[in-house]
């Protein structure tokens, strides 16, 4: 797949491309996005998506503080595995949110030869979301090619949306999230330093490093799978998200402790999958009540990995 910022592509293969934010590559993207490669195949074509960098919300909505799902190479990753052969990315700001729906389908032309522009319901395209789909009709007659409209596709009748999957995360559901998905919720980061009072109470954790504007499930304890990605070995790990508060608060942390590991992880990248919510974060009367509860929570834990 080809990966990089719209002003330095040159495409010149007949091309079909979607556009949005696709933050979390869920399974209405994926649907989406199948059915866009499959399409591609059968007329010779390309498939593109271009996407935004910030997400539109940063400029457009910043009192909203908008939470990732995804971060723009994990979303690469997931559209490559889809078999989209182009991802371009247009930085979002103010000067391309000024863009009229022509202004903006002009920039688009002058680098990818676009033959079909799928669109999603409700999409709406540049300044003050002027581009409607009967605009954006009009248009293409004008500028060379035809827009597909893209039906509203459904999960046991509820509309995924990178919004709904946040809303669940919020509330600590990763079943629900993860069933919107298609897949584990996950955060990668390097582990740093904690306090390495893990160790001393019998727990140690791999504290790992989030970007403070990326989703986190609500604080609380969780069954997880953790993959080091350098080396690729998978570990049942149990984690806590949250601000310790049986120790005053602290800043938020996410620290996983790791099941039959015992290695310094220092530096390295981790995947922490969320798999099942165990209970939210607690303040304890005192650090034995609180190891004997993270005791507890390894078992079910291991338990939950035993049986799933
Ligand atoms: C499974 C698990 C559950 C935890 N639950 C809580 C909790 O409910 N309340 C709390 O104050 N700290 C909780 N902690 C956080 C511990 O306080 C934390 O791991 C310990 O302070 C080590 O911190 P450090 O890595 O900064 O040394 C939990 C940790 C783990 C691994
Ligand atoms: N459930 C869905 N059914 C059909 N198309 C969808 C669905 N969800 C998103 N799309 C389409 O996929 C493209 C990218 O979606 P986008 O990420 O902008 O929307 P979203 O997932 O609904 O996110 P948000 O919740 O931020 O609006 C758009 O064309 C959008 O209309």
């Amino acid at each position: 797949m080809h990966f990089a910022e719209l002003a330095s592509v040159q495409y010149k293969t007949p091309t079909l491309l979607t556009i949005g934010k696709f933050d979390g590559v869920h399974q209405a993207h994926q649907h989406i996005l199948r059915r866009l490669v499959e399409r591609a195949r059968q007329l010779d074509c390309h498939s593109a998506v271009l996407t935004f960098d910030p997400h539109p919300d940063e400029i457009l909505r910043p009192e909203r503080e908008i939470r990732y799902l995804t971060t723009i190479n994990e979303r690469a990753a997931l559209m490559q595995d889809l078999g989209i052969d182009l991802l371009a990315v247009l930085p979002f700001n103010q000067a391309t949110s000024q863009l009229s729906p022509k202004a903006f389908l002009q920039l688009l032309l002058n680098h990818v030869p676009v033959r079909e522009l799928w669109i999603g319901p409700d999409f709406k395209l540049g300044h003050r979301g002027a581009g409607t789909m009967p605009v954006l009709q009009n248009l293409g007659q004008e500028l060379g090619f035809t827009i597909e409209p893209i039906p509203y596709w459904t999960l046991d009748d509820e509309i995924v949306s990178s919004t709904a999957i946040r809303s669940c995360l919020a509330a600590g559901d990763v079943q629900t999230a993860n069933h919107y998905l298609g897949r584990p919720f996950s955060l990668q980061g390097i582990v740093v330093p904690g306090d390495q009072r893990g160790r001393k109470i019998g727990f140690p954790t791999a504290n790992v490093q989030i970007a403070s504007n990326h989703m986190l499930p609500a604080d609380g304890v969780y069954v997880c799978n953790v993959q080091l990605l350098d080396d690729r070995r998978s570990f049942g790990a149990v984690t806590n998200i949250g601000v310790r508060p049986t120790f005053g608060v602290l800043g938020r942390a996410v620290e996983a402790h790791l099941f039959d590991f015992n290695e310094d992880i220092y530096g390295r990248s981790l995947r922490v999958s969320f798999l099942q919510h165990i209970r939210g974060e607690q303040k304890f009367a005192g650090i034995e009540q609180l190891v004997a509860q993270i005791g507890r929570d390894a078992q079910f834990a291991r338990e939950w990995l035993e049986q799933h």
